[in-house]
């Protein structure tokens, strides 16, 4: 098929509710550009695994729509799955069999042979490090040797769009970085566009040429790491309190920082207090005496240039890593005192 000037992947108000009455997907949109890396990154069960699911055919949504390099899912699944590669979470791979057996049987499955076949598997192993290693059963690699073929495994047959679902999680921070290297190569050289999640914030900051934070089933917002960033004017303090934060602490500090000059945003969590200030080194004295004043004790106090963890608490309310703990923003969730999303 010619490359298209069309998005790559394009779904629409996908909803999807599990049994039990889980919704993973609650109106979910997203659109992906031809030749881009894209990133879908959020917490765990914010709902990207469904959502890859869904665009790669192997879960039907309950409504909404999607079309991945120009078919679309539901009417024309065969289609779709022979214009992308997927790369789940969990290896495909045969640990018994070979690397290059592995590549072959996956080879065949979308028709390619011959002489092709050889030349494919060749110049995959060799591209992913793997020709040393490709007469070894896989059950002797190392996470990060299976990682990789796991990803030359979804591309044998050329596929248009590669789906990567957390390609780099459990890999040691070597392996990690190899993959890292690996992707952006890929996206340069072949021009695929790649849909990737992940639910680690420096990798999509890395990675990803646009990315969709993704919280509970919805898109939140969308856009290059850069641009997002940017838009948080100003700098992030974040103080360390001694103790949690109970409801009456919170409470207190509204009083204590709610009004205090050049200070804005200011979110409590756990044990720390979030703020964006115009001048984050001006701010710190400031607000340490604020927070002496109120009695809070305090452990320290960072200050940063925004990060995709500020994007991602302007947006949602709630800090990254709070999330992935599974702290849900409910109403034991942080107090968003001043400002807050957009
Ligand atoms: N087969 C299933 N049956 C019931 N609930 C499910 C099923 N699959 C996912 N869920 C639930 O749907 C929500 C979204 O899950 P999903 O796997 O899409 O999230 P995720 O962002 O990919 O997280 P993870 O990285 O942990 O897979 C979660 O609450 C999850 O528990």
């Amino acid at each position: 098929m010619s490359a298209t000037r069309a998005p790559a992947v394009q779904a629409r108000q996908l909803v999807k509710t599990y049994p039990g009455g889980v919704t993973a997907l609650d109106g979910l949109d997203v659109t992906v550009e031809s030749g881009t890396v894209f990133g879908l990154l959020g917490p765990n069960g914010a709902g990207k695994s469904t959502t890859v699911k869904i665009l790669t055919t192997l879960a039907r949504p309950d409504s909404g729509s999607a079309v991945v390099a120009g078919h679309d899912v539901l009417r024309h699944p065969d289609r779709v799955r022979r214009a992308i590669g997927v790369v789940a979470q969990n290896s495909g791979a045969d640990p018994v069999a070979t690397g290059r057996d592995n590549l072959r049987l996956q080879g065949r499955l979308y028709g390619v042979k011959g002489a092709a076949l050889d030349r494919r598997v060749d110049e995959l192993l060799e591209r992913f490090a793997l020709t040393d290693a490709a007469r070894r059963p896989v059950k002797g690699y190392s996470g990060g040797m299976r990682r990789r073929l796991d990803v030359a495994l979804g591309l044998v047959h050329r596929p248009q769009v590669l789906f990567l679902d957390e390609p780099t999680t459990g890999l040691d921070p070597e392996a990690r970085g190899a993959m890292w290297d690996e992707i952006g190569r890929l996206a340069g050289e072949e021009g695929l566009t790649i849909l990737l999640t992940t639910h680690y914030l420096e990798e999509a900051d890395r990675l990803a040429e646009r990315v969709a934070i993704v919280d509970r089933g919805r898109i939140v917002v969308t856009g290059a790491p850069e641009a997002l960033k940017g838009e948080l004017r100003g700098d992030a303090v974040h103080v360390r309190v001694r103790g949690e934060l109970g409801d009456g602490g919170r409470a207190l500090l509204q009083g204590a920082l709610g009004g205090l000059p050049g200070v804005h945003e200011v979110v409590c969590e756990g044990r720390t207090v979030s703020v964006r200030a115009q001048d984050g080194a001006e701010a710190v004295p400031v607000l340490l005496g604020a927070l002496e004043r109120a009695g809070v004790a305090v452990v320290g106090a960072t200050v940063a240039r925004p990060s995709l963890d500020d994007v991602y608490l302007r947006y949602t309310g709630r800090r990254y890593a709070e999330a992935e703990a599974g702290g849900d923003g409910g109403a034991a969730g942080p107090l968003v005192l001043a400002g807050g999303a957009r």
